[in-house]
């Protein structure tokens, strides 16, 4: 199950992601906001990352417009590593090294079709398991 959220600026783009999901048969939840003028990234941050705290999701993707604040809100959250990423390789490396539980996207910078390329990465790449990779995960839950 993955948890999708976005401020007023990832509208559009979530809508295009879902769209892709519902193509995949790929089961969600949206956590963020209809067509509005403003709202605050960090509240649809907060409500996909709890859904992966609380094991209602696997994973999540949030959207604000550059994917920095929203990534920041999300990476405040205990067992959250989100990443920022605006090419597939970003993607599949995250997922391989750091084993990236939230992809952020910033829909002032990316189109959809690219987007929805990050996504398909992301989704599709496993965490490679290799050690040193697990070993440095557990270094950035430390206090
Ligand atoms: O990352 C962000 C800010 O760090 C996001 O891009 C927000 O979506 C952005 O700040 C929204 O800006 P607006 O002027 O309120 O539309």
């Amino acid at each position: 199950m993955i948890a999708i959220g976005n401020d007023h600026t990832g509208y559009e783009l979530k809508m295009e992601i879902i769209k892709y999901l519902e193509e995949k048969g790929i089961e969600y939840k949206d956590f963020g906001c209809g067509k509005i003028d403003s709202s605050d990234y960090p509240v649809y941050a907060k409500a996909v990352c709890k859904a992966i705290q609380n094991k209602e999701c696997d994973k999540g993707i949030l959207i604000c417009g550059t994917g920095i604040g929203i990534s920041i809100a999300a990476n405040k959250m205990k067992g959250i590593r989100a990443a920022l990423c605006h090419d597939c390789f970003s993607a599949e490396a995250t997922r391989l090294h750091n084993d990236a539980n939230v992809l952020a996207l910033g829909a002032r910078v990316v189109g959809p079709g690219l987007a929805v390329k990050i996504v398909d990465t992301f989704l599709n790449t496993e965490f490679s398991g290799q050690e040193r990779h697990i070993r440095r995960i557990k270094m950035l839950e430390e206090e």
